[in-house]
């Protein structure tokens, strides 16, 4: 940039006075704006040397609807079809080089066309919030924190939590703050290791690791399939797509390390996605410890406004080899990108369930492909879409058929429960093989994927149940805080003490949740310490870290949990797994559901037996003879999957055709109806199928009513184009503004 612009604030004059100035070749930006409307926007800009300068990737501040906003500029031209006096002129450039470079703009581009979301929402949504506002870029520095000389001596602490932060600066060696306080460090803890003189604080930005030798930690000597599947990675060249299928415990982990090791060395980074839930310090910690002198930072929804910025920037300056991130992460800028991993490549996580609805995975083949490096998708249940693409020959197929520290595979057992009298849930069996395994020092782990005390509470005169009044659904009974709460629509009510409809006090908790699920299993084995994560119980920062450390250090033998506890975590202890309500999965409407169950239950299983010895694993079901279930217990998710997916293909399902939901919602049902009836006539097209409209399967939520439409074809690009012609008809229809209206592309959860 020249001096003349230095300032990135600086002011343009107004449009009036400029046409006084004697004309040069005018100068117009369009840009986009974070408003719901498909279209980009024209401004003038009036100053002839700050037009010189601009480009697309900048921000400008604009008069939009008698408010100044930020927007970003997408292309410089010379003309504009507005009239003369209807174009406004630019009021601010707010950078003096663009934020993002013309491969991220041409990502976000495809992100809302793909998504048929509006470019200007999805640009907005993909930037951190303070670049959103108009800040700064450059308002923020990087802090770094380490151990002195002092501390590495690590001296006895009387503070337990300074001890721990000095603990894991010794192991992870110089970090980011923002790092340490994702860890849960607070700054009162972090400014007294400071004032003691035990760590110290320095503020850079730099990219030194891609000159310097990465110190990478000792490994572990990879097997023949890790191997093969490390070199069929590390050996090719450009864009390729691969799908590593490992049973749980095969050693994914390590392949992406030893991946991550070729790809730093040669000063590249990489990205990392991986599930919300699977952001744990464990798998944080292995890979600092592995590259204990490489940067490598986080990025999930915990950050502040400011860390977010911070990485971002830092991401964007190369000052970082390695981020490791939930779904947003793919909207990050990348100075040299090498490699992108997605692990637990199945995980609904990865989608977003609403305005910009996208998945990170899919959007990570479109990102590998721009910067023409390798995609490593990893999981142990595959989606039945990634693994359709493998079969197909679209993706290299790497399996990983053995567990890394085990000789032989856990040991699955059917338990069925027909008749049967449960205790804190558990049939007698199940509790005798608790009772042995225990009995032998082991950790025990009970699943059950529905917190709360209990699903519903029940007048035992008349049958009264305490449904939420605002949804199709009944509101669960959290005893702990003594309030019914509705997981739809979040409303809490106290229980009553009569019951509303006879008056009767006879009213107790019908069906089971974590809450309870504890407190019978406390009753039941009063000796043992018992440790539950479920979201209530580790809603505080720092809790679910507290409550896992607590767990690897064996200060808890039973483990009750929801699928917080199910995926990516590596318990060393635990023996045996009892998955408690199975058949909640088995018989849904939604066409998803079977693959979802069967990969929850194959990750949960996958928790046992992960050093040693192998494992047990019983599930507890009204319904043993069930196909799905003996196919899974006999012969594998592997085995499952490729069956299921010759079912979609004779039912004509995803993978084997796409899908896209019209959701509509209102407190007027029959306008929902209307909205949605009027389209089906009004928008018949060949080779386009039209399904509904169908409730939604939960067709009341927070009072409003839900109905979908379905969108089915074989071909993507005629499905494509009927959505966006459906998009300008939806846009002008005279319910628009009564109705409200989403539209999902490849959705995940039909809810
Ligand atoms: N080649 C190897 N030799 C010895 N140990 C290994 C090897 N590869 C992996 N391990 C160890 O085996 C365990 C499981 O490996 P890892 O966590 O990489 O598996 P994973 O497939 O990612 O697991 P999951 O997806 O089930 O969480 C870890 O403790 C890891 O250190
Ligand atoms: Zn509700």
């Amino acid at each position: 940039m020249s001096d003349a612009v230095s300032s990135p604030l600086s002011s343009l004059p107004s449009a009036q006075q400029n046409t006084l100035l004697p004309t040069q070749e005018e100068c117009y930006v369009e840009v986009a704006i974070k408003v719901p409307l498909h279209r980009s926007f024209d401004y003038l800009v009036s100053d002839p040397k700050l037009a010189a300068n601009l480009e697309p990737g900048m921000r400008v501040a604009v008069p939009f609807a008698n408010r100044q906003v930020t927007a970003l500029v997408l292309a410089r031209k010379t003309s504009t079809e507005l009239p003369k006096d209807k174009v406004k002129a630019v009021l601010k450039v707010l950078d003096s080089a663009p934020i993002i470079d013309a491969t991220h703009l041409q990502l976000l581009k495809f992100t809302a066309r793909y998504y048929h979301y509006p470019l200007g929402e999805t640009i907005f949504t993909a930037l951190p919030k303070a670049l959103r506002q108009g800040d700064d870029i450059d308002k923020t520095s990087i802090n770094y924190i380490q151990l002195t000389e002092k501390g590495r001596a690590l001296p006895t602490l009387r503070a337990k939590k300074q001890q721990s932060l000095m603990s894991q600066l010794a192991q992870s060696g110089k970090s980011p703050v923002t790092e340490v306080k994702a860890l849960g460090f607070t700054k009162a803890t972090i400014d007294a290791l400071v004032s003691k003189e035990l760590a110290e604080i320095s503020i850079e930005f730099s990219s030194h690791w891609r000159d310097n030798d990465i110190k990478v930690a000792s490994k572990p000597r990879l097997n023949t399939e890790q191997a093969v599947a490390c070199s069929a990675i590390n050996q090719s060249s450009g864009f390729t797509s691969f799908l590593l299928e490992g049973v749980t415990g095969s050693g994914k982990t390590e392949v992406y390390l030893q991946c991550l090791e070729e790809v730093i060395k040669q000063g590249k980074q990489a990205l990392v996605l991986v599930p919300e839930i699977g952001l744990t310090p464990q798998t944080v910690n292995r890979f600092r410890r592995r590259f204990p002198d490489t940067p490598i930072m986080l990025w999930h929804s915990a950050l502040t406004d400011n860390e977010r910025l911070q990485t971002w920037r830092f991401c964007q300056k190369g000052s970082c080899a390695i981020v490791i991130g939930t779904r947003s992460a793919i909207f990050m800028p990348f100075l040299s990108l090498g490699m992108i991993i997605v692990d637990e490549e199945h995980d609904a996580s990865f989608k977003q369930q609403d305005s910009l609805r996208y998945h990170a995975r899919d959007l990570s083949a479109y990102r590998a492909q721009q910067h023409n490096i390798p995609l490593v998708l990893g999981s142990a249940t595959p989606a039945l879409e990634t693994l359709h693409r493998a079969i197909e020959g679209k993706y290299h197929l790497l399996s990983l058929t053995q567990r890394a520290q085990t000789s032989s595979d856990n040991h699955f057992e059917l338990i069925d429960i027909k008749g049967q009298y449960l205790q804190a849930g558990l049939s007698h069996a199940s509790l005798a093989y608790m009772q042995k395994e225990l009995g032998r020092q082991k950790q025990v782990m009970v699943f059950l994927n529905r917190r709360g005390f209990s699903p519903s509470l029940i007048c035992h005169e008349c049958g009264w149940l305490s449904d939420c009044p605002r949804c199709s659904t009944s509101a669960t009974y959290h005893k702990s805080m003594r309030r019914l709460v509705c997981h739809h629509c979040g409303e809490q009510t106290a229980p009553p003490m009569q019951c509303p409809d006879c008056g009767s006090t006879q009213i107790h908790p019908v069906g089971l949740g974590t809450e309870q699920l504890e407190e019978a299993l406390t009753s039941q084995f009063p000796n043992i310490a018992i440790s539950r994560i479920d979201r209530d119980s580790t809603r505080k920062k720092g809790s679910l870290e507290e409550e896992l450390e607590r767990i690897n250090q064996g200060g808890a033998r039973i483990l009750v949990g929801t699928q917080m506890l199910a995926k990516g975590h590596h318990f060393a202890d635990v023996s045996l797994v009892i998955i408690l309500d199975v058949d909640a999965g088995l018989h849904s409407c939604d066409f998803r559901a079977t693959e979802h169950l069967a990969q929850l239950l194959t990750q949960v299983a996958g928790r046992a037996g992960r050093s040693g010895e192998p494992g047990t694993v019983l599930l507890q079901t009204h319904f043993p003879e069930h196909p799905l279930l003996q196919d899974l217990v006999n012969n594998g998710y592997q085995h499952f999957a490729r069956y299921a997916l010759q079912e979609r293909q004779e039912t004509e399902l995803p993978p084997y055709s796409h899908l896209a939901l019209l959701r509509a919602e209102a407190h007027d049902l029959s306008l929902v109806l209307r909205f949605l009836t009027d389209l089906v006539p009004a928008t018949r097209i060949p080779k386009i199928q039209l399904l509904g409209p169908i409730p939604a399967p939960l067709e009341r939520v927070a009072g409003k009513f839900r109905y979908q439409l379905h969108i089915q074809g074989a071909d993507r690009g005629a499905l494509h184009a009927f959505v966006a012609q459906l998009i300008d008809y939806l846009g002008s229809h005279k319910l628009a503004q009564k109705v409200r209206w989403n539209l999902d592309i490849d959705p995940i959860d039909m809810m």
